[in-house]
């Protein structure tokens, strides 16, 4: 190395810590049921990575530990370099955007705008800053038009997208999305699939949907009986058939994952 290859490396900024940094996690509910196994995984910034795996495998269990809902009986997890921790809880909580599988767990006031304002304000953001980033989540997600409308009157897709902005008005690290697919017709999965292709932020999306996961994610997490079994490509791991077979991961019928490459960016 030169003398001035030296002086520019010292002078450039630290590489980020990963979004998500998952070590050894394991985790028995009260009843004594062991769902998680020492866990390992990391997420860098700006991945977008499937969580897969059948039912019972822990998919939940590992998320509810992402911000705190559940706490570790070993191993650790940090968010962007952060421990989840009782003393970070709050600032995890803004880092950590959780939409859940049912968006009406998460809207629960007389309108679009004021669900969306709720976490912000709730933070202590007021006023022309409240109102901007309101109105660019809602942008972001298509649904500034219907801001002035009561949540329970728009359709199942449309709640789907405020759900969205409800968190990404924190301006979260990493999104969190719990079967982002699910009860859409073909168009609002589509059009789900666009808005978060265009996003820029690191995505963890747990699903069943194996072909929105490929179209999604170019990185996949098979997590199975607690621990995770396979982790690479998407591609790759959905070609596998014997992976796939053991860990009761089913294709449609006649789909072809080497058919399909994971999208980069939105059209
Ligand atoms: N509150 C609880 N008390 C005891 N055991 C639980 C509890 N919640 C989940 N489990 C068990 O922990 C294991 C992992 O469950 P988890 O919900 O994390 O699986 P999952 O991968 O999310 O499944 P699914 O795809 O069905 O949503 C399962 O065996 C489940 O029965």
């Amino acid at each position: 190395m030169t003398a001035a290859t030296a002086a520019r490396s010292s002078a450039e900024p630290p590489p980020p810590p990963p979004s998500l940094e998952v070590s050894g996690l394991a985790y028995a509910y009260p009843d004594g049921h062991q769902a998680l196994y020492g866990v390992d995984l990391t997420v860098e910034r700006g991945e977008r990575v499937a969580l897969l795996g059948p039912n019972g495998a822990g998919k939940t269990t590992l998320v509810l530990h992402l911000n705190g809902i559940l706490e570790p009986g070993a191993g650790s997890v940090a968010i962007a370099g952060l421990p989840v921790a009782k003393r970070h809880l709050a600032e995890i909580r803004r880092r950590v955007g959780i939409v859940f599988q049912d968006p009406d767990d998460q809207l629960f006031m007389p309108t679009v705008r004021e669900d969306v304002a709720f976490g912000p304000a709730a933070a202590g953001i007021r006023g022309p800053e409240l109102a901007a980033r309101v109105g660019a989540a809602l942008d972001q997600v298509g649904m500034a038009e219907y801001a002035d409308r009561p949540p329970h009157h728009l359709s199942f897709g449309q709640r789907r997208r405020v759900a969205v902005a409800t968190v990404l008005v924190m301006e979260p690290e990493i999104l969190v999305l719990d079967e982002p697919s699910s009860n859409l017709d073909p168009a609002s999965r589509r059009e789900l699939a666009d808005l978060l292709l265009s996003l820029d932020i690191t995505v963890l999306m747990v699903t069943h949907d194996l072909p929105y996961a490929l179209e999604l994610c170019p990185r996949a997490v098979v997590l199975s009986e607690g621990v995770i079994a396979a982790d690479g490509p998407t591609p790759e791991l959905l070609s596998d058939g014997e992976l796939m077979a053991a860990h009761r991961l089913e294709l449609p019928f006649g789909f072809d994952p080497r058919s399909v490459s994971p999208r980069r960016t939105a059209p």
